[in-house]
């Protein structure tokens, strides 16, 4: 059976997204995004990870990127592949430790989630400041872990506040659901990756998972370019064009650039596009060292047929 990583504890979106993309495997519990990353490379023990990437309403999960960034900074000897992608429906609730009265709801003036939660309910919340008095927006390791503390803070203290998480998060630690599907934009969905550890230096990242109802191919991969050469970032995209792959995506992150001690404003890239029959890999991996300082191919994976589906 493999073991597979996810954000903890139990009831968090991240735990949806790895019991879809894996039912019968043992699952792991992490503390943190950095956590699954972590413990993925440095033990032979651990199989997957599965982490968030993006959310259809508020974009980047900043977390995980900057992994990506940190890792090709650190190293371009990569440690880890994608092999996969799911999607999960976000559907928020606002969750209470007992049934409240409007005045005990005047009276609250915390509430937890994961930091990437409070975008996506950015209007509900400011009404429901609105109704029942200012709160403090607290941020807490994920959305399950905020739910727990809600609770545990009940029973330590009688305090009352609100969390921020899931359906399940809230039936598992008991909580009372105040509000559900508070999110701003119905439809609210997060992409998640899986990542396993690579095996030996390969330039192009090789192992994926089975298809899941699309035989479509998304390659990741994120680059560094010398931004003084006007029409530098183009050269790089250019080489898709030559050899006519669709670039899907494209979005950037400060880097910390090393060979250039005293620069601040630097950019890692990165970028997904498809796959085709006959992708010349050579040629690319050839254009790549010519118009980038450095780059890592991140993944080869089949695209999930949840990315297509419309709410
Ligand atoms: O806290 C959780 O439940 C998570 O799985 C993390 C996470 C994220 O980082 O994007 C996953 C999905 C939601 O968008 C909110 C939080």
């Amino acid at each position: 059976m493999s073991k597979v990583l996810f954000l903890g504890p139990v009831g968090t979106y991240s735990h949806q997204a790895v019991i879809q993309q894996f039912p019968d495997e043992e699952l792991i519990p992490a503390a943190s995004i950095p956590e699954c990353f972590e413990r993925l490379v440095s033990s032979t023990e651990m199989d997957y990870a599965v982490v968030p990437l993006e959310n259809s309403t508020n974009g980047q999960v900043v977390f995980t990127y900057d992994l990506f960034r940190d890792f090709m900074e650190l190293d371009q000897n990569p440690r880890l592949e994608v092999v996969g992608e799911q999607y999960v429906d976000i559907a928020h609730c606002l969750i209470s430790p007992v049934k409240l009265s409007v005045d005990q709801l005047k009276n609250v003036d915390v509430v937890y989630s994961h930091p990437q939660v409070w975008g996506q309910v950015k209007d509900y919340l400011t009404s429901f400041d609105k109704k029942y008095g200012k709160t403090s927006k607290i941020d807490c390791s994920s959305t399950s872990g905020a739910v727990e503390r809600c609770l545990n803070e009940y029973e330590a203290s009688g305090k009352i506040t609100l969390a921020i998480g899931s359906r399940v998060s809230a039936s598992l630690h008991k909580g009372t659901i105040v509000d559900s599907d508070i999110n701003d934009i119905k439809g609210n969905t997060t992409r998640f990756l899986v990542l396993k550890r690579r095996d030996g230096f390969n330039k192009i990242a090789s192992q994926s998972l089975p298809p899941n109802g699309d035989e479509t191919k998304v390659n990741f991969v994120t680059f560094v370019i010398n931004q003084d050469n006007p029409g530098s970032l183009i050269s790089v995209l250019n080489v898709l064009r030559e050899q006519d792959l669709n670039m899907c995506s494209i979005s950037s992150r400060p880097f910390h650039n090393h060979t250039q001690s005293e620069r601040k404003w630097q950019y890692c890239f990165f970028i997904e596009f498809y796959d085709k029959s006959d992708i010349d890999y050579e040629l690319l991996i050839e254009s790549f060292d010519q118009h980038c300082e450095r780059w890592i191919h991140w993944g080869r994976f089949y695209r999930n047929a949840l990315y297509y589906q419309i709410s």
